[in-house]
């Protein structure tokens, strides 16, 4: 067998979701039956500060070899780095995906991509140019259940799709009309482009975008009617957001629900049913559990008689590592893609990427929110303060 394909990362900002997708990079492949590519750590980033590198570096266990920088330029400069993880707030996506773009490098970064579909259109434009990699992270994409899915689909299992209902909603009600973030987080504070719908409403948008769209033959994709109805926090940001996509020549409706007041999983379990739902004429595949990461599939018929075929998925750990979250399919397709010399992945086009962007547009629009120009602009600024972490 030949030797698996080596993939050199480099880490931008040291918050949750970097340290959870660095310790998946840290997982042995084979744990979870990968045998053709490997990841590597090369370097990490703070735009707070090199201690806080070196921290993070401590904190997930990764080498000591890795290097600790202070700021997002030195990264991006480094000669060793093939690809950059980019994991600040959406806020900062833009800039910070850009200075990685601009330096030459491939880019991994994570969702919402960007706070506007002109954003978006400007980061693949210039990943097109360069003849750089480029890829949203919406990593349930790769999870093998949405595989299972979307073969689903696709063999006719459950016949014509003409409706989806997907909710991804975290239930942070508080007293006196407040939600229970500070205002300052980036769930909330709209110079950080929080909101429901860009931080978890994209994983709504995401399976009504694999059962609906994504599955449909190329000749065939249609960009979808949208009607928004959005109640705004008192910073600004949304905080319920619900829309109605309609495929008009495919006959089929969207519904993507998104909300920081009411749960979709109320109590961390299963038992409120599914959170996703999508309905053919012969049947019905049920996902079950938070959208962003489920583990359940039932599926019913009319040939199964209302019987659910349930199959459940294992986020496979890594014995030695006592680790796995699941963010290393993502990872490994990255490699795949480097590996084949691949720009974009199939699994979520850089087209698709552009239509589930244009549908958060259109529906911010319908809602009447609007986010600061320093970080709505798309115009690249490499001493913009995403990007120097002058804040
Ligand atoms: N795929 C998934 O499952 C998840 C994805 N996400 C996405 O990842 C991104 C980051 O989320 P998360 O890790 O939870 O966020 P955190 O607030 O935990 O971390 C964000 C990091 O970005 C850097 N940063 C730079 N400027 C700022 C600023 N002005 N304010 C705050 N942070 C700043 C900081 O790192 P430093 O100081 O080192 O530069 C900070 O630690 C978001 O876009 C979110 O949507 C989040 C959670 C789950
Ligand atoms: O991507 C995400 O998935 C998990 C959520 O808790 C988090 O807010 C979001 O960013």
């Amino acid at each position: 067998m030949s030797s698996p394909y080596t993939v050199r990362w480099g880490i931008l900002a040291t918050g949750w979701i970097a340290e959870t997708f660095t310790k998946d990079l840290l997982t042995s492949p084979a744990s979870r039956d990968v045998h053709d590519v490997r990841h590597e750590v090369v370097a990490v980033s703070s735009s707070s500060s090199k201690e806080r590198a070196a921290e993070f570096i401590k904190k997930v266990d990764a080498p000591s070899s890795v290097k600790a920088y202070g700021s997002y330029h030195e990264l991006v400069a480094d000669p060793d780095v093939d690809i950059i993880y980019v994991a600040t707030p959406h806020s900062h996506h833009f800039q910070n995906a850009m200075l990685a773009l601009d330096a030459g490098k491939n880019v991994l970064c994570e969702k919402s991509l960007t706070v506007t579909a002109a954003q978006t259109r400007k980061l693949i434009e210039t990943a097109r140019s360069k003849n750089l990699f480029f890829m949203e992270a919406v990593w349930t994409r790769y999870f093998p259940l949405s595989i299972k899915v979307r073969e689903l689909i696709t063999s006719g299992a459950i016949g014509n799709v003409y409706r989806t209902i997907a909710d991804l909603s975290v239930g942070r009600d508080a007293p006196e009309g407040k939600i229970d973030f500070p205002d300052e987080n980036r769930m909330v504070n709209a110079d950080l482009a929080g909101g429901a719908l860009l931080d978890l409403g994209i994983y709504a948008l995401t399976w009504v975008f694999q059962s609906l769209y994504h599955t449909q033959p190329e000749a065939e994709k249609e960009a979808p009617n949208v009607i928004a109805a959005v109640n705004k926090y008192h910073t600004g940001a949304d905080e319920t957001t619900s829309i109605i996509l309609q495929f008009p020549k495919h006959k089929s409706h969207g519904i993507a629900l998104t909300s920081l007041r009411v749960a979709s999983e109320p109590d961390n379990k299963d038992t409120a049913g599914a959170s996703i739902r999508i309905q053919g004429g012969l049947g019905e595949i049920q996902v079950v559990g938070p959208a962003y990461r489920p583990r359940q599939l039932r599926v019913i018929t009319k040939e199964s008689d209302g019987k659910a075929e349930v199959i459940d998925f294992a986020i496979p750990k890594d014995k030695e590592r006592d680790w796995g979250h699941g963010m290393f399919w993502e990872a490994d397709e990255a490699a795949r893609c480097l590996r084949d010399g691949q720009k974009e992945s199939k699994t979520l086009p850089w087209s698709e990427s552009i239509v589930i962007m244009e549908v958060m547009d259109e529906t911010l629009k319908q809602g009447g929110v609007t986010y600061p120009e320093l970080i709505s602009t798309d115009v690249f600024d490499p001493q913009s303060p995403l990007n120097t972490g002058k804040r």
